[in-house]
């Protein structure tokens, strides 16, 4: 679990607090408003008050409606609240989930040299991702022992085999994703179910683990546009509640004037009928006098009441306002996830997720504007012997460096991500078809002259570069495999050549 989990993990307890006090407040604050919506001289509070609650435009102040409305803005916190919480069980859940059982698993993978190309990206992935561990575990375990008992393909391993697959198709049926995952997801498990053979086990299991983790990628946006929601709604119930604040305050101060001369008014008519008691005109005077005595005493304890419920929204104003403060920390900090999704761990570039991304809006606007778009791909030579000789921590050294100088030498528009292992790709927008060759050459005689040493030794690395501009009727896969073929040939004419197709 990374550091944006745990703050995320940390802060949503005193959110959903925020969000149950602010539910409380608008229920209590219903029912004032309800007991002092009888009183005809209450109404223009009334009608603020309903304006704030319902959330709505200012034409909604018919009482009917405006009953439904609040109790659908209560029904709607509510859901948020209850979504909160949710998240936040989740997220105690895979807490719980050993790293170090995920750590163990995957570095028996690396050690066991059944590791395939994409494998040592696929842990840094995971590493990164502590949250979707509750799934991931269970599913690199099946990976790492189909691996083993498909290496062996021993009659008898079939029912070993057939153990594995059972356990995946039960992981499968824990899994609740929705659309193109989903779907990708339950055409494995029919696969699972159809065949008699299971010596593909290891690659459903990659591909369930890259479904899990681009699953979670998904729901993580879903929650940021949640978040960005819950966050405009309150922003607007925080404008409403001020002007109900402002709004109430000019009406408590008017009051007071009002009463205070009506009491006034009063007084100076008992001054001058104090002489005149004994007239019966003066005796029904003093009647309705004391009638009037009653209604300023009324006036009074309704004047309370008011003040009472302007400090109640005033301290809801400042609820929504804390709470307007977490969701948007907690939808900038979702955002910073979501981006982390998008990089390589290791070379702090963009990763192949991120280049699917762009290449689908990219390609997109080429489409659009068929201004130059260019793929690069890039591989660096006889990279397995520098593992080799040097070790894989030695190898690691080097892809970040090479990762720096792409970096560093390319356009800051140049997107550039890491491909796979060893295989960096870069996409260049607006370039000039004629001028393309000269920044590419130069590019791999950056790498050829970085000044790697391993173990005091001073090691030349060399990058074979293939590259394509988009034609009329590509597609994305077409012009990948465009850029595929060129670099297989600058392999192919001895490595450290730039070949453009
Ligand atoms: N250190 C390190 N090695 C990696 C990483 N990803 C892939 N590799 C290794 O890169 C090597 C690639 O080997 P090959 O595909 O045979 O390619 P090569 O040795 O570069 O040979 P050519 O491409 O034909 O020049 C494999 O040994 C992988 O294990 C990584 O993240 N770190």
């Amino acid at each position: 679990m990374n550091n944006d989990d745990l703050w995320m993990l940390k802060d949503l307890p005193s959110a959903i607090t925020a969000l149950e006090t602010l539910c409380d407040g608008l229920q209590h604050s219903l029912s004032d408003d309800g007991a002092l919506s009888g009183q005809e001289d209450n109404h223009g509070l009334r009608v603020q008050w309903q304006k704030l609650l319902g959330n709505l435009s200012p034409a909604h102040t018919h009482n009917k409606a405006s009953n439904s409305n609040e109790a659908t803005l209560i029904d709607a916190l509510q859901a948020q609240l209850t979504f909160l919480k949710r998240h936040q069980q989740q997220q105690q859940e895979q807490q719980q989930q050993s790293r170090e059982q995920l750590l163990q698993a995957a570095h028996f993978l690396q050690e066991a040299d059944y590791a395939e190309e994409r494998l040592s990206g696929l842990i840094t992935a995971l590493e990164g991702n502590g949250h979707i561990i509750y799934y991931l575990y269970p599913l690199l375990e099946c990976y790492q022992q189909a691996v083993s008992v498909c290496a062996q393909q021993r009659q008898q391993e079939r029912a070993r085999q057939q153990e594995i697959c059972q356990r995946l198709l039960t992981l499968i049926d824990e899994l609740s994703y929705t659309g193109d995952v989903g779907n990708e997801i339950n055409s494995i498990k029919q696969l699972l179910l159809a065949q008699s053979d299971h010596t593909n086990l290891p690659a459903h299991c990659l591909r369930l683990i890259a479904l899990v983790i681009e699953g979670s990628r998904l729901e993580r946006q879903l929650s940021s546009r949640f978040l960005l929601r819950l966050n405009n709604n309150l922003e607007s119930m925080q404008t409403q509640c001020l002007t109900s604040v402002s709004e109430g305050k000019r009406i408590v101060s008017a009051r007071q004037i009002q009463d205070a001369s009506l009491v006034e008014e009063i007084h100076a008519i008992d001054r001058h009928l104090s002489g005149h008691l004994d007239t019966s005109l003066a005796q029904s005077i003093v009647a309705h006098l004391n009638g009037l005595k009653t209604v300023a005493q009324q006036h009074a304890q309704l004047q309370q009441r008011e003040a009472a419920l302007l400090s109640q929204l005033e301290s809801l104003e400042n609820e929504v306002g804390k709470l307007k403060q977490q969701t948007s920390d907690y939808r900038r900090r979702l955002t910073s996830q979501n981006e982390k999704l998008m990089i390589d761990g290791l070379t702090q570039i963009y990763n192949r997720t991120a280049l699917d991304e762009r290449l689908k809006v990219d390609f997109a606007r080429w489409q659009k504007t068929q201004s130059p778009l260019c793929i690069v791909l890039l591989d660096v030579d006889f990279f397995k012997k520098i593992n080799d000789q040097y070790g894989h921590l030695a190898g690691d050294k080097a892809l970040r460096l090479i990762a720096r100088t792409l970096r560093n030498s390319l356009k800051e528009s140049d997107f550039i991500a890491r491909f796979g292992g060893e295989e960096f790709a870069i996409l260049m927008l607006d370039v000039d078809p004629i001028l393309l060759h000269r920044p590419l050459h130069q590019l791999r005689q950056k790498i050829e002259a970085i000044p790697f040493s391993f173990k005091q030794e001073r090691v030349t690395i060399t990058v074979s570069i293939g590259a394509t501009l988009l034609q009329p009727g590509d597609t994305i896969t077409t012009a990948l495999e465009r850029a595929d073929q060129a670099l297989y040939r600058a392999k192919n004419a001895g490595r450290n050549q730039l070949v453009i197709a």
